[in-house]
């Protein structure tokens, strides 16, 4: 069974981004496993080497956007890229637009050891 700090890492980390390859969120997204029954609507993949994503965790805490405990915000920005699904994404083909961003990004923690679990937001 696949942990929840797997599952992150598996739907949110891509140290190696961002691509500028228009294909970029319609290959990550299935290489992934996040088409799979359904195509997820939105998924923001992470820039970063793990261990700066994991030091979020002992970075600021501030509320989840429904309001539990245990979400961090990081303290600089990061190199992100949004995948949201087009207008004319129909399952099983489904179709991304990738959007680059700099953005703080919020994360919930949970586990020991504490670690990303679950991507709340970007501002
Ligand atoms: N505080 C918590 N503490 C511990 N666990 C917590 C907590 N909260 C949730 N989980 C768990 O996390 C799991 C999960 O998949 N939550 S999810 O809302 O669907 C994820 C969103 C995100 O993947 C994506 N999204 C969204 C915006 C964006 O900019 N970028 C972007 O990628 O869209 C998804 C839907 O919004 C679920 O098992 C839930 O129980």
């Amino acid at each position: 069974k696949e942990s929840p700090a797997m599952k992150f890492q598996r739907r949110h980390m891509d140290p190696g981004g961002p691509s500028n390859n228009s294909n970029y969120c319609n290959q990550m997204m299935r290489r992934r496993n996040m088409t799979e029954g359904r195509c997820k609507p939105v998924n923001t993949f992470i820039h970063k080497p793990l261990a700066d994503v994991q030091a979020i965790c002992l970075q600021g805490n501030t509320p989840c956007k429904h309001g539990q405990p245990n979400c961090h915000k990081s303290s600089s920005r990061m190199k992100i890229t949004d995948c949201r699904e087009t207008n004319g994404s129909q399952y099983p083909n489904c179709d991304y637009r990738n959007s680059h961003k700099e953005r703080h990004i919020i994360v919930a923690c949970a586990g020991n050891p504490y670690v990303p679990v679950h991507f709340d937001a970007s501002v």
